[in-house]
């Protein structure tokens, strides 16, 4: 048997624009399309990777750069692909150490833009490479622990449909108090099989949604229960929200922007602190970790550089006894196959990750993932298992290319001010 040439001979960068219902969140909401990037990468032999990341310009400005550089690499030589992107990809234009307004993912760095463009072409590489040694993503990346991955219900406050009567619409409605909350849920758990819950908040004054907690703690007793309001509070709100759903909270996820905020929590209530927007690249663990503030981070593969790295923070909080979770942000089926190999893999993998999936109407591979019982099955297919749906990508992509500009950036704030044009990003706190 000769072995197979992981040289890369070419690489496809292909925009799309994908759907997205209205929903609501601190900044604003969501726009009726948002950007996402497909990475292809060609080996000599013609297998083909894929991996999808974040699509806004100031990621397509990095993956150009390292898409031309690639070729003449190995998919194998992913500690390779780490020292080109910092050789070729530079420091974006516009980053500033500002909270960025379409992610909500905390302080914006070029490091942390760089690792998320990286993400998309770890995974192609990895797909690549499976698909020419016949293995599964999993096994690449040590072997799967679990066959299947447990994901949670990612509930919304949303409007029925966008400002000003724009496309695309869905059947959901709106939900806007605790009832519209609690009939989300239902579908979720009647159409998915979640049995644990997250609601983004930060949208309604924090009685408001400590009042939708409660009323999901009563629809569904003694099933965990998640508040996230992408750091909007005060201190003294947090404590204050802490101490009324201290009974019903899984945890309680960034209640307060800031490692020395969180720290502040954290000290005054018994309800763990989880995160998504203090602790995102590598140099903001010692600081959270030393300080107490957060006890569960949640990983993002694209955040934190790919499929490896997630791995690498899992064994730091294992180390320093910190719980481990999964963040998500839209995305398609290619992310959530990379979410679910690693998801497989990671031992102390302590919650149901969080996925957008169930939300988004339109997908990029021939077969969407479906979950049962709230789970999905780890693939044990080469690659990712997954294939690429040429059709579905070409129409996505010529929606990108037709776009006149206001889609291509995701701006939530932007996106409200349809409705509200007097909406600012709000200063947080917020409340
Ligand atoms: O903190 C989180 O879970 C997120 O920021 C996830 C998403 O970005 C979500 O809040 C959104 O898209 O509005
Ligand atoms: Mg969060």
């Amino acid at each position: 048997m000769t072995n197979p040439d992981l040289t890369i001979t070419e690489v496809r960068l292909t925009p799309i624009l994908i759907s997205d219902p209205p929903l609501l969140n601190t900044q604003g909401v969501h726009q009726p399309y948002t950007p996402r990037l497909v990475v292809e990468v060609v080996t000599a032999d013609g297998v083909t990777g894929i991996g999808e990341t974040y699509g806004d310009t100031k990621y397509l400005d990095l993956a150009h750069p390292l898409a031309d550089a690639l070729p003449g690499h190995s998919v194998a030589d992913l500690n390779g692909l780490f020292i080109l992107a910092g050789q070729v990809c530079g420091d974006p234009a516009g980053t500033s150490d500002s909270v960025d307004v379409g992610g909500l993912r905390g302080v914006q760095t070029a490091d942390k833009l760089r690792l998320s463009v990286i993400s998309g072409f770890e995974v192609a590489c990895l797909d690549a490479l499976g698909k020419s040694l016949g293995l599964p993503v999993h096994a690449l990346l040590g072997g799967k622990v679990r066959d299947s991955v447990e994901y949670s219900a990612y509930l919304f406050y949303r409007w029925a449909e966008h400002p000003a009567g724009q496309e695309p619409k869905d059947d959901w409605g709106a939900a806007v108090d605790p009832a519209g909350v609690v009939e989300q849920a239902r579908r979720f758990a009647r159409d998915y099989g979640f049995t644990s819950f997250k609601l983004k908040g930060g949208v309604f004054p924090p009685d408001e949604e400590i009042a939708a907690i409660r009323a999901l703690a009563e629809a569904f007793p003694g099933q965990p229960l998640r508040l996230d309001p992408n750091g909007a509070w005060s201190v003294e709100t947090s404590l204050y929200v802490a101490e009324q759903l201290g009974d019903a909270l899984e945890y309680l996820e960034d209640p307060t922007s800031s490692t020395a905020r969180m720290a502040e929590v954290a000290a005054g209530t018994e309800v763990p602190l989880a995160t998504n927007m203090c602790v995102t690249t590598f140099p903001e663990i010692a600081e959270a970790f030393t300080k107490g503030a957060v006890q569960v981070v949640l990983s993002d593969h694209h955040y934190w550089g790919g499929l490896r790295n997630t791995r690498e923070l899992a064994a730091i909080c294992r180390t320093f006894g910190v719980g481990l979770s999964m963040h998500s942000n839209t995305h398609l089926g290619i992310s959530l196959a990379a979410m679910t190999h690693v998801a497989a893999t990671v031992p102390n993998l302590d919650y149901a990750c969080d996925s957008h999936y169930p939300w988004q109407t339109e997908d990029i591979i021939t077969i969407p993932h479906t979950f049962t019982d709230g789970r999905l099955t780890v693939s044990d297919a080469p690659g990712l298992g997954i294939e690429l749906d040429r059709v579905a990508l070409r129409a996505l992509h010529q929606r990108w290319l037709e776009d006149d500009g206001t889609m291509r950036d995701r701006d939530d704030a932007a996106a409200m001010r349809k409705a509200d044009p007097d909406w600012v990003t709000p200063a947080v706190p917020r409340w």
